[in-house]
């Protein structure tokens, strides 16, 4: 049974806006997928389905196997949800915070043992959350979100906002998660985030899944260069190397030459072509499309919202 399913999910706002059409995505159970997009992609609007804050106009999902619309007890008891701008009471502790997701969930979860688990020590449990940085604010929520234990987990944009430290420690947290078990489907577009920590990714734009694979998966789907960089004592005024199929693209920048190639296989020929123009390479260094990269490849940078 898959943790999330959609099965031609379609949400329109009114006549003009589709913000998800025809959405088929599979989440397996115990996999940390990442759900990426641009700004107005449609992340939130299929999250929001998920959780039943919104209906759909076509189109059914699941979560844990049951219905999003008919069964939205039985998946609120089982998943733990970090909502995209989560209110908390500036008056009352993270402890309390806590506390009361404890109650509500009606589980026996130590509230110190979950606050420790996403640092926020006693001195912090104790204080009152208006008191909070961001990053602290976004522990918490996380922590909320852990109480009873939940099977899936839920996180709508969990770095935005934190320094690069804690969105390191993010990732750890996410992943302590998986390795406990729980599946996590967190929707964002720092897309670090999501190479470090993900299993597989699914890429929403304008509304529609354009990829879903592994990030290997994806690079290879793409055909996405990876970028030689040969460092060189000159370099040759007439080197081409159009004749080569894998190379796409050749720059040079003072004496490093950055050549482009979608066939790794190449690299070796590539060298040898340009050595015999007299020119003596010495460094080499490969760097590989990041997802940033593939990221691009899928999506426009236009701006939906
Ligand atoms: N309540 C609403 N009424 C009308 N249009 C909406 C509503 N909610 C979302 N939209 C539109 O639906 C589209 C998808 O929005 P959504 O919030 O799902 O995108 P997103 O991928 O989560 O974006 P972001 O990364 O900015 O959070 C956008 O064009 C947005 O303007």
């Amino acid at each position: 049974m898959p943790a999330i399913r959609t099965d031609g999910l379609t949400k329109r706002f009114g006549a003009g806006v589709v913000a998800v059409e025809d959405l088929d995505l599979v989440v397996e159970e115990g996999e940390v997928f990442g759900y990426l997009g641009p700004n107005g992609a449609g992340k939130s609007t299929t999250i929001n389905v998920l959780l039943d804050y919104l209906r759909p106009t076509e189109g059914t999902a699941t979560v844990l196997g049951y219905d999003a619309q008919d069964e939205t007890q039985q998946i609120h008891e089982r998943i733990g949800i970090l909502p995209e701008g989560f209110d908390l009471y500036d008056r009352l502790t993270g402890r309390k915070h806590v506390e009361f997701a404890v109650d509500s969930k009606g589980s026996d979860d130590d509230p110190d043992e979950i606050l420790d688990r996403v640092g926020l020590g006693p001195e912090a449990a104790g204080r009152k959350a208006g008191g909070y940085s961001t990053g602290m604010g976004q522990r918490l929520a996380l922590g909320m979100a852990l109480v009873g234990d939940p099977d899936l987990l839920i996180l709508d944009e969990p770095s935005s906002g934190l320094d690069p430290n804690g969105a390191r420690q993010m990732r750890e947290l996410v992943r302590e998660e998986a390795n406990r078990g729980t599946t996590v489907f967190f929707s964002s577009h720092i897309l670090g985030q999501v190479e470090a920590v993900c299993d597989r990714v699914g890429i929403m734009n304008e509304g529609r899944l354009v990829a879903e694979d592994t990030i290997e998966g994806l690079r290879e789907s793409v055909g996405t260069s990876s970028t030689l960089e040969l460092t060189v004592d000159r370099v040759p005024d007439d080197l081409s190397l159009d004749d080569i199929d894998a190379v796409t693209d050749l720059t040079a920048d003072g004496n490093v030459l950055r050549i482009a190639v979608n066939d790794s296989g190449v690299k070796s020929e590539v060298i040898n072509r340009v050595e015999a123009q007299g020119v003596t390479v010495t460094d080499i260094s490969t760097e590989q499309a990041s997802l940033e990269d593939l990221f691009a490849a899928y999506t426009t940078e236009e701006v939906t919202a």
